[in-house]
């Protein structure tokens, strides 16, 4: 879609919601503590509508008609603080986008931001696009259905040629690569087009927004009710995902560059907390009557620090820490518990005046990270990096309310809670964690250090899903005990996770689209969906609890500490205060005056007491000095006792922290005994139904051939029918056979003697020739012997009729008929003898 084109609908669907909101804005109920994105989205567009609205009111004085010019420069332009919410059109696409699908429970919100691709191999398909898969796409945001302008929430994933998913699935089917997408739902989903503002719009804002409420900070021009919690609110954002994912980017942004529209969360929250500090500086001035709420001021203090290799380090220490160790080592913080609160004792506590002071204290500490580049990104984050911001709601006799005072006295009488009076000091946290990667040092090919690095980080990641898995399955057991103080990470937001204000957690993953992470990828988003079931109930949490143990414990397991109004740290401040009171008691005790009290007056002394002795000046001057002596030996005693406190408290901590890693100890050691319990157990059922599977596909095995058999047992029957059949026809064909075999010989054997006949009358008649040959032959020298005689007789006689042939065949008439009538006869013979056409075939030679 033209960009252009989105922005003019952008600004049309603006214009229609502020009317709507407008209208719907009287009837909006206040401010709920639980973070429920989907509300506290619409209550901070809410809010939105109603500074433009008031934006409008206040133009009419020149201060603020000054502030709205500057919040129509461009963001790009502005050169001091970016002025935040000016397109507000994408508020109201991810208010009716974002979470739309999750129940009223659900507490952690997890939000999907995908990266550019940085390279042409590394592809993305876009909503807009087609929605039919090619091998060039592994990631594909699909359209929420009916409605193409709402925010998608939903995304399918293709395993490129690459990745491991392809090569397992690949066999499985081998044509159809769709047939292995997968699909994953979040509360919202920001493509490669989504701008900083608008993830900041999405994510971080609602939670500042919720924060700021709880502190009872006017929402402006528009009454919202403070918090009524007794507990100081919190809240928590984690950004995750593998190496080069852009997770620093989304937290931090490019704070080097001028372009501010670059800038990541960090340094817009700090922007927005002064934004909203002027605005109401600008909504004091020109209200008339106003609340001392309304006019109570906001400090905001940041700490930055890191965890890396399981060691906490301050990345801006204070100058007192900083000189403790002039060679500039750098030493870890200690992480403690307090009264059910977890303390990074000694982090550095940096009050921010200004917008720029703030970016440039996150510049310091971004560039003090432990970063390394490898072979996937140059400045790869080795720890994960915290961003503490305070926002401590300060006295309403100091500050901003002290000067509406002296400037318009009638604002004081006006309010409620009488003439500024002394409120308690409300403090808030934001914590804002950039997660190292999640990445496998495989990958990223790098040394053993690193290695070692990759290592905690995944175990810390690892143990944060742990935490997050056994809070969501508490949801619903209300047993398991969860292992935050397995890793630094999840220690150090115990309280902030199993307190109220554990609602106000959120999760941005980042991914990227390329295809060489698709793997991992694929991990981070399994992740993401789980992250995504988890309901944090802490009250749900503690009611099972109880009910199981009969006492009350929080999520951690810990004996439940009541909540107290202020909380009193075990350090040398605490210290400091019980030696004042004792110090006090001590000197109020051996005070001349409290001496002078306890002596009776000389009047009543001589009415009543016979043996009064009226104190003289030297007695007064030497009883005044034993009292003095005896104070200083008291403030002697006193500073030892002090000292011994100090040892003692220290020894106290010492036990403490040695008792708790007993504790810990124990607690591994009977989870790992648990542990191995479960797995024995797991094995158990394991081979049990193993041995059901074999035995029932032993069943089925046997049923399969049963009923193969009885086919075949149908089939042999079958056969041996058709052979019966086949041997009745056969015998009949061999009766009939046997009738023509026998014909035949009758017929054969006729032939036989007509054979054995006719060689005897051939033998007789070739006798008779031979005989006749013999005469023919002797006949014929006869002749020839005649016709010799006669040849010289018939020299003179030619009349010799009788010696021709013709005399010769009359005389030899009859041998010549013998031969013709043998010849035939032989023929005939012959004739008869020819051997006759087979009766059957080679294969019936047999049968006859
Ligand atoms: N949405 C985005 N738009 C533009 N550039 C981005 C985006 N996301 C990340 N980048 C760029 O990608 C590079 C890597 O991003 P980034 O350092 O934030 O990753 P990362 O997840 O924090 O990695 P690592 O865990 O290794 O620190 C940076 O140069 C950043 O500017």
């Amino acid at each position: 879609m033209n960009p252009e084109t989105s922005m003019l609908e952008d600004e049309a669907q603006l214009a229609n919601f502020v009317t709507e909101s407008r209208s719907s804005s009287e009837s909006s109920s206040g401010f709920n503590f639980s973070f429920n994105p989907r509300k506290n989205l619409k209550e901070s567009f809410d809010r939105e509508v109603a500074r433009l609205s008031n934006d409008h009111v206040v133009t009419q004085s020149g201060v603020a008609a000054s502030l709205t010019e500057e919040a129509c420069i461009p963001e790009e332009n502005s050169s001091n603080r970016p002025p935040l919410h000016r397109n507000h059109s994408s508020r109201r696409h991810f208010e009716q986008s974002c979470n739309m699908a999750s129940s009223e429970n659900k507490r952690v919100a997890v939000y999907l931001r995908i990266r550019p691709p940085s390279s042409p191999n590394k592809t993305i398909n876009c909503a807009s696009m087609d929605t039919t898969n090619t091998n060039n796409n592994t990631i594909e945001i699909l359209d929420p259905p009916g409605e193409p302008r709402r925010f998608p929430t939903r995304i399918r994933t293709y395993p490129p040629n690459v990745s491991n998913s392809y090569r397992v699935n690949i066999n499985r089917h081998p044509k159809d690569a769709s047939a292995y997408a997968k699909e994953f739902s979040f509360d919202c989903i920001m493509g490669p087009e989504t701008s900083q503002r608008k993830v900041y719009s999405a994510v971080a804002a609602p939670m500042l927004q919720d924060i700021l409420q709880s502190l009872g900070q006017p929402q402006h021009f528009r009454t919202v009710p403070p918090s009524t919690s007794s507990r100081n609110a919190s809240a928590l954002l984690f950004s995750y995902g593998i190496t080069n994912a852009g997770k620093t980017y989304t937290v931090l942004g490019d704070l080097s560059s001028r372009n501010q529209s670059n800038w990541g969360i960090i340094p817009r929250a700090i922007s927005e907390v002064f934004d909203h500090q002027q605005q109401n500086l600008i909504a004091a001035s020109s209200s008339a009557r106003i609340s001392s709420h309304q006019t109570s001021q906001l400090e905001l203090y940041v700490s930055f620090f890191e965890i890396y290799n399981e060691q906490v380090y301050d990345l801006i220490p204070s100058e007192k820490s900083v000189s403790k160790y002039p060679l500039g080592d750098v030493h870890p913080l200690k992480v403690r518990e307090c009264r059910g609160e977890i303390l990074v004792s000694g982090l550095a506590r940096h009050k921010v005046e200004s917008t720029s002071q703030g970016i440039e204290l996150t510049k310091i500490a971004h560039n003090k990270r432990h970063t390394s580049s490898n072979n996937i990104n140059t400045g790869s984050s080795r720890s994960h990096f915290v961003c503490q911001m305070e926002l401590v709601q300060a006295s309403s006799v100091s500050g901003a309310a002290t000067v509406q005072e002296d400037e318009d006295a009638s604002m004081i009488t006006s309010t409620d809670d009488g003439v500024c009076l002394k409120s308690k000091e409300r403090t808030s946290t934001i914590w804002i964690v950039d997660l190292a990667g999640s990445e496998r040092s495989k990958r990223t090919q790098v040394g053993t250090l690193r290695q070692k690095e990759s290592t905690q980080i995944n175990k810390s990641l690892m143990t944060l899903m742990r935490c997050l898995n056994a809070i969501k399955d508490n949801g619903r057991y209300g047993l398991n005990i969860v292992p935050f103080r397995e890793s630094k990470l999840t220690h150090i937001f115990m309280s902030h996770l199993t307190s109220e204000s554990a609602s106000r957690t959120a999760i941005v993953v980042n991914v990227n689209p390329a295809k060489d992470d698709f793997d991992e990828t694929q991990h981070v988003l399994a992740f993401a969906t789980k992250a995504r079931l988890i309901e944090m109930d802490p009250e749900e949490y503690n009611r099972k609890r109880k009910q199981y143990f009969g006492e009350e414990y929080d999520a951690n397991g810990r004996k439940k500490v009541k909540p107290t109004t202020s909380v009193s740290y075990p350090t040398k401040r605490c210290a400091g205060k019980k030696k004042e009171t004792l110090f006090s008691r001590m000197a109020k005790k051996l005070s001349p005056k409290r001496v002078f009290q306890k002596i009776p007056h000389p009047e009543n002394a001589m009415a009543g007491e016979e043996d009064y002795i009226i104190p003289t000046s030297t007695t007064c001057r030497d009883e005044v000095e034993k009292l003095q002596a005896s104070l200083l030996e008291a403030r002697r005693r006193i500073e030892t006792l002090e000292f011994d406190f100090c040892q003692l408290q220290e020894e106290l901590e010492t036990k403490e922290d040695q008792i708790r890693s007993e504790v810990a100890l124990e607690m591994e050691q009977r989870l790992r005994e648990t542990r191995r319990k479960h797995q024995e157990k797991y094995h158990q059922l394991q081979v049990e139904m193993a041995r059901e599977a074999s035995k029932t596909s032993f069943t089925m095995k046997m049923d399969r051939a049963e009923s193969q058999l009885e086919e075949l047992m149908d089939k042999v029957e079958e056969c041996e029918k058709e052979m019966m059949r086949m041997n009745r026809d056969h015998q009949e064909e061999v009766h009939t056979l046997e009738g023509v075999i026998s014909d035949l010989k009758v017929k054969l054997n006729g032939a036989l003697s007509g054979k054995q006949k006719g060689d005897a009358r051939i033998e007789r008649l070739e006798k008779e020739l031979k005989q006749f040959k013999k005469m023919l032959h002797k006949r014929e020298k006869q002749t020839t012997l005649q016709k010799d005689c006669k040849g010289d007789e018939d020299m003179s006689d030619t009349d010799a009729p009788e010696n021709t042939a013709e005399n010769v065949a009359e005389d030899s008439t009859e041998p010549l008929t013998f031969t013709l009538s043998f010849k035939k006869k032989k023929t005939a013979h012959r004739k008869n003898l020819r051997p006759r056409k087979p009766l059957f075939n080679s294969s019936n030679s047999t049968v006859e």
